[in-house]
């Protein structure tokens, strides 16, 4: 797929600006703080309806505005789409193709596939289990933008499940020795926790299938880039084990963990059995990347997750999606550089946001578009 242009309008620091993609490859080179991060910002809006700097819409239309737009025209196998978000400071987005307005937000995702690394990913090792989760979530969105729909459905189930474990709890602490206990809200947490194994089951059995595909490709990748002389192992830690890819004995195996915590649930007031607990575990060599990895070696291992990214969502959508570098190029040696060069080449559309043109090889500047951003505007260099 090939992003041909973006249309910003009051969106971030861009009041309206109009970019033409040119070549394979753009480099967006600017000081800090001129709108670089801001415009890749608005392509991954457009990816997966989700920032990964910022959850309000209001945040995102340009200050004193009250309505910010995102327009993109696109060329896919299929055919040229053309796609639209327009962001409320007060009130609800909503989203467009081909101009014509869309009644689910849902139909909109999977148009654009972008695969994003930023500086942040670099994270992704040493960061919290909720970092890793989001990135399994972001990729399987991208697979099957149905999944933002189940998981979206698990966080309600969830949250309603959470408000009644803490009535019971209140319930309880109030308790006078002789008081007589309502049976209700024990009845509806059975409900709760039927639905919750159902919708929780649909994540995790997800969560399970698309590391079994990522992982043998990002482990190929981080033997590449080490020259053979590293195994990575990518493997998931559900918080509700799976033996089997089976709706029904995932489901089981959920209602006995919650039969089993049920009493620390109620002591606590939240939900301790379920995906939002899940996490993944790295290891290099055998032995955990988090507590052991030097820089250099989570550095080769985030590069191999984005490349397994890649290719998985190319092999999944048909077509090679956009790679989106926010600021994280001059943060690679040489040649690891030269790696993602040698994987991407033209295949992959590119964008590249840097403070400095000078850490790139030159083999990457004479096939690029080169763009100056500064406070919001943009002006073609090369
Ligand atoms: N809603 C908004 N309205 C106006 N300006 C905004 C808004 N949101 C962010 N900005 C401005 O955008 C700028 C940040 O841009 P961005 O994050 O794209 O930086 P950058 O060019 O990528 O720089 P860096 O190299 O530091 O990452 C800041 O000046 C910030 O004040």
């Amino acid at each position: 797929m090939y992003l041909k242009c973006l249309k910003l309008r009051q969106f971030r620091n861009y009041r309206d600006c109009l970019v033409n993609f040119e070549a394979p490859k753009t480099i967006l080179v600017g000081n800090n703080a001129q709108g670089k991060s801001n415009l890749l910002e608005a392509v991954e809006l457009l990816s997966t309806l989700k920032s990964h700097r910022s959850g309000r819409d209001r945040e995102m239309v340009l200050e004193d505005a009250s309505m910010g737009q995102i327009q993109a025209l696109l060329e896919r196998a299929y055919g040229s789409v053309e796609l639209g978000l327009t962001l409320r400071s007060q009130g609800r987005r909503t989203v467009a193709l081909n101009r014509e307005s869309l009644r689910r937000q849902l139909d909109f995702l999977g148009i654009l596939n972008a695969v994003q690394f930023s500086s942040l990913d670099l994270d992704l090792v040493r960061g919290s289990p909720e970092r890793r989760r989001n990135w399994l979530d972001s990729i399987l969105t991208q697979l099957e933008p149905i999944y933002a729909y189940i998981l979206q459905q698990y966080n309600q189930v969830l949250r309603q499940r959470n408000a009644l474990l803490k009535t019971i709890r209140k319930q309880e602490e109030e308790r006078t020795p002789e008081g007589v206990i309502s049976k209700q809200p024990q009845t509806e947490l059975a409900l709760w926790d039927a639905q919750l194994a159902t919708a929780g089951s649909r994540v995790t059995r997800r969560r399970a299938r698309v590391l079994q595909r990522l992982a043998p490709l990002a482990q190929s990748w981080h033997s590449s880039i080490s020259g053979k002389t590293e195994l990575l192992e990518v493997t998931y830690a559900p918080n509700v084990n799976l033996e089997k890819d089976d709706p029904e004995a995932v489901q089981q195996a959920f209602l006995d963990k919650l039969h089993h915590r049920r009493f620390p649930e109620q002591r606590q007031g939240i939900t301790l059995v379920g995906p939002h607990r899940d996490d993944v575990e790295f290891t290099i060599n055998q032995t955990p990347a988090r507590s052991y990895g030097s820089q250099g070696q989570q550095r080769t291992l985030v590069l191999a997750l984005k490349l397994a990214e890649l290719k998985l969502i190319e092999e999944v959508v048909g077509e090679p999606p956009l790679l989106l570098l926010d600021d994280v190029l001059a943060e690679l040696d040489p040649n690891r550089q030269n790696q993602l060069l040698d994987a991407i080449q033209d295949r992959f559309q590119t964008l590249i946001t840097t403070t400095h043109l000078g850490a790139f090889d030159a083999q990457w500047l004479n096939s690029s578009q080169i763009l100056s951003v500064q406070a919001g505007q943009i002006h073609t260099l090369a």
